[in-house]
């Protein structure tokens, strides 16, 4: 998915100043590493990507759709059917199954609800056999992973992740990457990954299919180690 913005910034209310991004843009079939420290303004940006928050100035435009001119609605129904999104609190319903988080995408949409998309991305995800299990009984890397097949359900065309591998060792950290990358691949998606964890930064270094926006140092270029 093409992403750009220009004169981007979005003033909190109750903020001091405005978080403010310098200007961007990612081709179409190119993945983004966005990088920064901790309130650099990663998960600001991630929000205003996915048209949960609104701009206090500037445009920006996913797929040639300028998010600011589609109503709560309309960026809703966009949303839904284009992005998904693996926050960085998960976010899990502690009430449901997996099962039953997984048909959430579509419940939530008044689509009905698609057990045979959830089984075949659960098997995908090494998560075969919890179907049945609350989140509340699940490691830490498994409802990582219930995020991501939830995140996935709808084939978003966009896949945004906030800081994935927080809460992980660095065998589960590796492990998450790896999958990202793999369901990217296979589904076709692209993936906007925000961290500032140098484990998933090195991995990414000099591949020609990801681009880097670092915002503490208001750079964008190649994914350096
Ligand atoms: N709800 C809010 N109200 C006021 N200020 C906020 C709010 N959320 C974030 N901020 C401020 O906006 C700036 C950017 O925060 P943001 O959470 O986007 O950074 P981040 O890079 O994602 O940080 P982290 O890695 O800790 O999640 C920070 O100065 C933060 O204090």
């Amino acid at each position: 998915m093409s992403i750009q913005w220009s004169g981007l910034s979005h003033h909190y209310a109750g903020g001091a100043s405005p978080v403010v991004f310098p200007d961007f843009s990612l081709p179409t079939g190119r993945h983004l590493l966005l990088r920064g420290p901790s309130g650099s303004g990663k998960s600001t940006l991630l929000a205003l990507m996915a048209g949960l928050l609104t701009p206090s100035a500037g445009r920006i435009q996913m797929a040639g759709t300028e998010l600011s001119a589609l109503n709560a609605r309309q960026r809703d129904a966009w949303r839904g059917a284009q992005l998904g999104f693996v926050p960085q609190r998960l976010h899990l319903s502690a009430s449901l199954s997996v099962l039953d988080n997984l048909a959430l995408p579509f419940i939530s949409a008044g689509l009905p609800p698609q057990p045979e998309r959830a089984l075949a991305l659960m098997q995908q995800l090494g998560l075969q056999g919890l179907a049945a299990r609350l989140p509340h009984h699940l490691s830490v890397g498994q409802a990582q992973r219930v995020a991501l097949a939830r995140a996935l359900m709808r084939q978003p065309a966009l896949l945004l992740a906030d800081e994935p591998s927080a809460s992980l060792d660095d065998a589960h950290a590796q492990q998450v990457l790896h999958l990202l990358l793999e369901v990217a691949a296979a589904q076709g998606v692209s993936l906007i990954l925000a961290t500032h964890d140098g484990r998933l930064v090195q991995p990414l270094a000099g591949r020609a299919d990801w681009s880097l926006l670092d915002l503490a140092a208001g750079r964008a270029g190649e994914v350096q180690a």
